[in-house]
């Protein structure tokens, strides 16, 4: 796992905005090969968001050949009510950028069937070949997508009962009503997530700290479900500095002195990339 630390949460989404930019265009994709994308909602992911836009708008990306999927919506919310993920993502981002809807996927919370929406929703991500690159959130009690303290590691798309934490912390889109704040959700779980061949996560601001140190400092536990990152092979948390208020100086060093190398690493590539090769240079360029 990597863990990058950026001044702020508007540096955060720069980067990362940067960062999956960078993945779609190296990934080249096609209508044949789309790149397919997860996403999240919430305030996190906001600014990267508006990232993603202005380079879609500067012409320098494009979600013609995206297909993306998203962690979650509420149970029972009417799809175009302002709080529902749908309604979130066409506001926040989808109506913003060129992705045609019939690329997006979001769970149906109000499906007469759930468990039959939820199970389709992961065979539809089998039938891309899976997930690129999944970005995701966390709440204040570590969890990922709407996998709450305890949920299975090795959970899949389904239905899931709210935490009170999650209800408290998203009455402030209810009107600060916890009582307007649907009970449960639709989310992918655990190992859908472990499953995307990447993971980014944004973690942003002091009230995440005590998550972020615990899913990176402390042993895989399902209490924390984000530590369960700790396991897949290409994990990414980009962090601001408030979030990192939990974490030991230790652990900072180690995760700045490591971006300083990668730094180095790429920048050598780069030169070399730069430099015509002599021709006997090129078997060790190799
Ligand atoms: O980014 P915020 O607003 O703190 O909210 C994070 C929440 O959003 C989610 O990503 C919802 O999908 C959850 O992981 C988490 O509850």
């Amino acid at each position: 796992m990597r863990l990058i630390i950026r001044d702020d949460a508007a540096a955060v989404g720069e980067y990362i905005g940067n960062y999956i930019a960078k993945r779609i265009v190296d990934f080249n994709p096609t209508a044949e090969r789309p790149f397919v994308l997860g996403l999240p909602t919430g305030s996190s992911p906001i600014l990267t968001y508006k990232h993603l836009i202005k380079l879609v708008k500067a012409g320098k990306l494009s979600f013609k050949h995206v297909v993306t999927f998203n962690m979650d919506e509420y149970v029972k919310l009417p799809e175009d009510h302002p709080e529902s993920y749908h309604t979130f993502m066409f506001r926040e981002f989808f109506s913003h950028i060129d992705v045609s809807p019939s690329q997006v996927n979001i769970l149906n919370g109000n499906a007469k069937d759930l468990i039959g929406e939820c199970n389709a929703y992961e065979a539809k991500i089998k039938s891309y070949g899976g997930i690129e690159l999944f970005l995701g959130g966390i709440g204040e009690d570590g969890h990922i997508a709407f996998n709450e303290p305890g949920s299975s590691l090795q959970s899949r798309t389904r239905i899931k009962t709210l935490a009170y934490d999650t209800i408290l912390a998203n009455a402030r889109f209810f009107g600060n009503d916890i009582s307007k704040v649907p009970r449960m959700a639709l989310t992918v779980g655990v190992q859908t997530v472990l499953d995307s061949r990447e993971v980014v996560v944004v973690v942003t601001g002091q009230r995440k700290a005590l998550a972020l140190s615990q899913a990176i400092e402390n042993g895989v536990n399902h209490l924390w479900t984000l530590s369960a990152l700790q396991t897949h092979p290409w994990a990414l948390i980009v962090a601001d500095e408030d979030a990192t208020a939990e974490l030991k100086v230790k652990t900072v060093k180690y995760f700045k002195s490591i971006e300083r190398v990668q730094e180095e690493v790429e920048e050598m590539h780069a030169r070399l990339k730069d430099t015509p090769a002599e021709p006997d240079q090129v078997g060790s360029m190799e």
